[in-house]
């Protein structure tokens, strides 16, 4: 036992060690930088880029580190490079950690849901502030459990350096075992020795895990619920900690959670509104729309203007294109022929009809204002309610913290959820979600506001309460919108106009009244009474 400890303090394997940590931080952080290299390159759209990293890949992880050891240590000098021990090992372990880097911090990046991506991008997220705000806090979350893994991996690895006379751990510990033949005490020492480095690396995982860890702000809340010194929300102790608090249960059951609706201007006169929204200016203008995919024709021909102001429900069977002209509006999908503009403005060309760079599209988007909501609405993970509003004011128009955050503040009161406002996306139920994903899209004032089938992922119980905040929109603000919806009772409260899409054409079009009691086509007759079917 003596022999043991003494062999564990002995300054001769601490710098056994210092080597063996040494050779692994060099691979560890060239590993990273070489991994994150070849990562965006086999993300990169150019295919030379993508195939000469996959050429690596096949090489790197196909043939033994304890070669690539000593091919760094050897045959470099061949070709004029040579390197101490110390370095050409920490190079050969960073080139062979490199490839497996690459592909986690790859599939971290592709792991992040897409939806969320699009949803960047329609609010006016260039490439950058997509990866650096939205992609990559979420995919070093993902990956943080792997790349403890390769740690420990590296580590151990790094003892296959000995070949090449570098004078780590294990090497350490093989001469003295040959020198002094206590193999025993001196491979158990060494032994526990990387046990406990290779303990102290899961030590860091779990910490990291910890910080990283979105859930953990709402269960330390639930445990400072039981300590003395807890005052609830909004008690007069300015420490106390803000959880969310629970939506009011009325007697019938429902919840009171939008505040109360103000005075709603009448829309008046149908016949006098139709008039004074054909005297305003042309919002959005879509001209001879058509679009395929492969051979599918999804849009054949499309024409609409919309004028400000005015609310268009959008109707037609599954399938007929309701989708795919909201994404062409703002962009977030190439059309095969036409024009779209919207506020006077072709978005996604420039002024020769060039097509605009990614970055310069979303500038485009961010100036122009097209707001959008999704049918899965495509919060942001990994931020609260009240960031999923406030961050994107700040990145992408600019506005300071404090007043983003005023603005969230108020969005999220005029959808009944300021008591949620640092709750995570994933506590929140499908309606309250989709309200918060409401608030987000009208935060910066858009000039059109786009939504793509907002209830049909809801339960039903859910359905009103997205509704009653689209309808208010419409009503008390006069934001011109465009509601891809299967809901017809709401199209005919709300809309201005219908258009029914079918077969990849417009086959109806006017005022909701007439559309919906009285359609000519027959396909609209059939679809919208199948439509009144599955409601009764
Ligand atoms: N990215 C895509 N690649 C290939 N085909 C697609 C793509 N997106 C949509 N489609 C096809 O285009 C057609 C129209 O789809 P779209 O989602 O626009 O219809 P929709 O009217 O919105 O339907 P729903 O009411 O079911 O949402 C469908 O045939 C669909 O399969």
């Amino acid at each position: 036992m003596e022999l043991f400890l003494h062999y564990l303090s002995m300054p001769y394997m601490i710098e056994g060690i210092q080597a063996t940590l040494q050779v692994t931080a060099l691979g560890l952080c060239g590993g990273l930088i070489l991994g994150l290299i070849l990562a965006w390159m086999q993300l990169s759209r150019f295919k030379p880029l993508a195939s000469f990293a996959r050429v690596y890949a096949v090489i790197f992880r196909g043939t033994p580190l304890i070669l690539q050891m000593v091919f760094a240590y050897n045959a470099l000098p061949q070709i004029g490079i040579k390197l101490p021990a110390i370095l050409a090992a920490g190079l050969a372990l960073a080139c062979n950690e490199a490839p497996f880097i690459a592909e986690m911090l790859r599939s971290g990046v592709l792991g992040v849901d897409r939806g969320q991506v699009v949803a960047g991008q329609a609010l006016g997220m260039t490439p950058g502030v997509l990866m650096r705000r939205i992609i990559a806090p979420q995919a070093i979350r993902s990956m943080i459990p792997a790349f403890g893994n390769e740690a420990v991996s590296a580590l151990k690895n790094s003892s296959l350096a000995s070949v090449i006379a570098v004078q780590e751990l294990t090497l350490r510990s093989t001469q003295l075992a040959s020198s002094t033949f206590d193999f025993f005490s001196i491979f158990f020492a060494s032994g526990l020795i990387y046990l406990l480095l290779t303990a102290a690396i899961a030590g860091i995982q779990l910490l990291l895990e910890w910080k990283f860890d979105l859930d953990r702000t709402t269960r330390q809340n639930q445990f400072m619920r039981f300590m003395p010194w807890y005052r609830a929300p909004g008690s007069d102790d300015p420490l106390a900690p803000q959880v969310d608090m629970p939506p009011e249960i009325l007697p019938d059951g429902g919840i009171a959670e939008l505040p109360p609706p103000r005075m709603r201007p009448e829309r008046g006169d149908p016949i006098k509104r139709a008039e004074m929204l054909a005297r305003n200016n042309v919002a959005v203008e879509v001209s001879d729309l058509r679009k395929s995919y492969d051979r599918n024709v999804v849009l054949d021909g499309v024409d609409i203007t919309v004028r400000i102001g005015e609310v268009i429900a959008l109707l037609g069977p599954s399938g007929s294109g309701k989708s795919t002209l909201l994404r062409c509006i703002n962009n977030l999908e190439l059309w095969n022929g036409g024009a779209i503009k919207v506020a006077g403005r072709q978005l996604g060309f420039n002024a020769h009809g060039k097509p605009l760079s990614p970055r310069l599209l979303a500038n485009a988007r961010a100036e122009v204002g097209v707001g959008m909501v999704f049918q899965q609405f495509n919060l942001f993970g990994h931020l609260t309610a009240k960031e999923n509003i406030a961050g994107p004011l700040r990145w992408v128009h600019g506005v300071a913290r404090a007043d983003a955050e005023r603005r969230a503040d108020e969005l999220l009161a005029r959808v009944g959820l300021s008591h949620r406002a640092d709750a995570l996306p994933r506590h929140l139920s499908g309606g309250q979600q989709q309200r918060v994903a409401i608030a987000r899209a009208i935060a910066p004032n858009p000039s059109v506001l786009l939504l793509d089938e907002p209830t049909s992922a809801l339960d039903p119980e859910l359905v009103n309460e997205v509704l009653e905040v689209i309808r208010r929109l419409a009503v008390e603000d006069g934001l011109t919108m465009i509601i891809s919806t299967h809901q017809l009772r709401f199209a005919s409260e709300v809309a201005d106009r219908v258009v029914l899409l079918a077969g990849g054409a417009i086959i109806e079009e006017g005022p909701a009244s007439e559309v919906l009691t009285n359609p000519r086509n027959p396909v609209a007759q059939r679809f919208l009474n199948a439509m009144e079917a599955e409601v009764s």
